[in-house]
């Protein structure tokens, strides 16, 4: 597995990058961090306790977050480009129970039609079992509009 950089990870964007799913300066947000397996896209994320909906269950909404979040990823290391989400269906197979410890999320690009980008998500609890799925539909924008509008900077500047 080859970890992605995180271009915006520099001292200037402190106060300035603040996803609530990547940044490492949220301190309320996931701060993921991804790697790339052949055509998937993965992280890596360990739920507290804080993140619960019912008693000992990872809030869906929070699950979403993370299925969205490889998706724009996705788009970015194997498009290269930036995209917004246009549209998402979850499907919650079964509690992702938080003592199980760190979930694995998987993405991989479906297809490409025009301007849509079609991708499938799925969310592992800490047993490896899928608890969650995804497919999601990712609004690609041009790389030069990504570059000027979304602070795309280029897919030289996610590896080292
Ligand atoms: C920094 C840290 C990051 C950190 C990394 C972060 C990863 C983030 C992952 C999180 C993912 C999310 O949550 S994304 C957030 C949730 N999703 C959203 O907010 C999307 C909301 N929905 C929309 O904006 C819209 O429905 C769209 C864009 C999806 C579709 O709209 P549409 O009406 O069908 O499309 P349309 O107007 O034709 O095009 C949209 C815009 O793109 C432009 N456009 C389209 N094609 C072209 C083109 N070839 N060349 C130039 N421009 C073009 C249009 O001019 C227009 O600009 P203009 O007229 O607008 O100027």
């Amino acid at each position: 597995m080859k970890k992605i950089r995180n271009p915006w990870k520099e001292p200037k964007n402190i106060g300035e990058y603040n996803c609530f799913a990547c940044s490492p300066y949220n301190s309320s947000g996931l701060q993921l961090e991804f790697w790339e397996n052949h055509d998937e896209l993965i992280t890596k994320w360990n739920p507290e306790r804080s993140y619960e909906g019912w008693i000992g269950v990872l809030h869906g909404g929070i699950q979403a977050t993370l299925l969205d979040e490889i998706g724009g990823w996705l788009v970015m290391v194997k498009l290269k480009t930036a995209g917004v989400t246009s549209n998402m269906q979850v499907s919650y197979l079964k509690p992702v129970k938080v003592s199980k410890g760190e979930v694995t999320v998987k993405g991989k690009l479906e297809s490409v039609e025009g301007r849509i980008a079609k991708i499938s998500a799925s969310l592992y609890d800490g047993d490896g079992e899928e608890c969650a799925k995804a497919e999601l539909s990712y609004f690609v924008f041009p790389e030069n509009i990504a570059k000027a509008r979304y602070q795309y900077p280029g897919i030289d500047a996610f590896y080292d």
